[in-house]
């Protein structure tokens, strides 16, 4: 099947009146070749559903649909619509896009099937949205996959190893279910306008969840491990009912920092409180 021609995105932009508002984080990518690539980043996506956040003129969206995707897509800016009812008249039957804050919507509703998501979306709606995603007991998730962009230095926090500045309570959370990667790094002069920092693409596919272990155990060892970073684990943790006796019992050296510990670490001793 031939896909349609399309105009070209700043086109589409110019007639719309699609001027980017800065307090919706909006950031538009015109490259229909970056785009193209990033829409490669989750593998093949024929016939797979693929919730889009925050598509605004499209041009991740039609990079998707030309890949075959049955696309869902939440947009809360209404100017933003007509350009893809356009699209959605173009690709019959794999276009839905629901107007709407993708922080008040859950995906569940959405589909009957697995999905994936990809997106390009504000940073602090991006960030609240992963963890969401990976939190809570009920694993696997519905998703197959998480492909999104965040600023660099967040996705840098994503990805950190033990012992690095950028690792803390983002890495044990993203770590602990899924092998998260840097996908791509995107230029901050690919975006229009440029935001002040460079980007960089995540991807995630879920792990089998490690057994044992209650989610909100494993947050609140983070959370006070990491609260006190530059503190011993035996202060930092010693709050948190059972911890120093776990640490003992794991043969963790309790005078050793947060920052210190591998993702098993914080695994093993959440599986001890839970136990
Ligand atoms: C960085 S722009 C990216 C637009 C487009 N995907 C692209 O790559 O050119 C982010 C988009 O997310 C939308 N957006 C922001 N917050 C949102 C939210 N909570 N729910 C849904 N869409 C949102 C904005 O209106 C904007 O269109």
């Amino acid at each position: 099947m031939s896909l349609p021609d399309l105009p070209p995105l700043r086109d589409v932009v110019q007639r719309h009146g699609l001027i980017a508002t800065k307090a919706l984080g909006q950031n538009f990518l015109f490259d229909e070749q970056l785009l193209a690539r990033i829409a490669t980043v989750p593998g093949d996506l024929k016939g797979e559903n693929v919730l889009e956040v925050g598509p605004g003129p499209g041009g991740l969206t039609r990079a998707l649909l030309r890949r075959g995707a049955n696309v869902t897509a939440i947009e809360m800016d209404r100017r933003c619509l007509p350009a893809l009812a356009e699209l959605a008249e173009a690709f019959p039957g794999q276009l839905r896009v629901i107007e709407g804050d993708a922080m008040k919507i859950a995906p569940a509703e959405l589909f009957d099937a697995p999905w994936h998501v990809v997106a390009n979306l504000p940073y602090n709606v991006g960030t609240a949205l992963f963890t969401g995603w990976l939190s809570g007991q009920g694993w696997p998730p519905q998703w197959r996959s998480l492909t999104l962009m965040f600023q660099q230095e967040v996705a840098e926090r994503i990805v950190a190893a033990p012992g690095s500045d950028a690792y803390g309570r983002l890495a044990v959370l993203a770590q602990w279910r899924s092998k998260p990667r840097i996908a791509m790094r995107v230029h901050r002069s690919a975006f229009t306008p440029p935001p002040k920092v460079m980007s960089a693409i995540i991807h995630v596919e879920p792990a089998a969840m490690p057994e044992g272990v209650s989610a909100r155990m494993l947050e609140r060892v983070t959370e006070a491990a990491f609260g006190q970073r530059r503190k011993m684990l035996r202060q930092s943790l010693k709050g948190l009912p059972g911890a120093l006796d776990a640490l003992e019992a794991l043969g963790i050296d309790s005078q050793r920092r947060a920052e210190t510990l591998a993702v098993a670490d914080f695994v093993a001793i959440a599986r001890v409180l839970t136990a």
